[in-house]
């Protein structure tokens, strides 16, 4: 079924660092968006990388063109009538502003999936810190790349103080039609 009109974000767009809980909280959301009878679809980073953007690195300019290619496939999948939750590391506010723009007011949420570089650094669930404070990844973000915290997010998680299913909740409430009443 469509999503309707009124029931806030069609795009709910997790930014963080690696480690922060994107992928996690991503997929519980979808979850319990689809146990509301919600058609949704998860635009991951990681997946996106294994082929529509195989073609792209870490770089600035890659990371761009990644952001880019995820904004423009979620608009077209929420014109479709879905609800369309992007988790990318996405570092930087130009490109995630871009994303924004393609969407009218109230379509798009960004969700600031935050925990301390410490607190991910301890986490490390693929041991990619621990490679990159070896130098072995160069341009990782929060070591030796740039992270760019939203300054003015529609929800900001604090995933080293609350549990995932807190986190879920305080999503799901952004999706209740009351959250989108200025959505067109
Ligand atoms: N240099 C560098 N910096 C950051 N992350 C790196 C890097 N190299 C590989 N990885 C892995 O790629 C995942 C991030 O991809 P994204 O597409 O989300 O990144 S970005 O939005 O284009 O910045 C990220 O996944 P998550 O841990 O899920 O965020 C890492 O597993
Ligand atoms: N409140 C929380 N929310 C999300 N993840 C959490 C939380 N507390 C601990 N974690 C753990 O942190 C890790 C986050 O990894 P992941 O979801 O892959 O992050 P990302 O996609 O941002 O790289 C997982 O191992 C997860 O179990």
């Amino acid at each position: 079924m469509s999503l309707p009109l009124n029931a806030g974000p069609r795009v709910l767009w997790l930014t963080g660092l690696s480690g922060a809980g994107k992928t996690t909280l991503s997929e519980a959301l979808a979850r319990g968006l689809r146990a509301r009878g919600e058609a949704v679809a998860v635009l991951d980073g990681d997946a996106l990388r294994r082929g529509l953007c195989a073609d792209l690195g870490f770089s600035p300019e890659a990371r761009a063109e990644n952001i880019r290619r995820a904004a423009e496939v979620a608009r077209l999948m929420a014109d479709a009538g879905l609800r369309v939750i992007v988790a990318l590391i996405s570092p930087y506010r130009h490109e995630r502003a871009l994303a924004r723009g393609l969407f009218r007011p109230g379509e798009f949420a960004e969700v600031h999936v935050h925990a301390p570089l410490a607190v991910v650094e301890a986490r490390d669930p693929k041991g990619l810190y621990a490679r990159a404070r070896r130098g072995e990844i160069p341009q990782f973000t929060g070591i030796d790349a740039p992270y760019e915290a939203p300054e003015q997010p529609e929800l900001r998680i604090d995933t080293a103080d609350c549990t995932v299913d807190e986190a879920v909740d305080r999503m799901l409430v952004l999706c209740q039609p009351a959250a989108g009443a200025d959505a067109a």
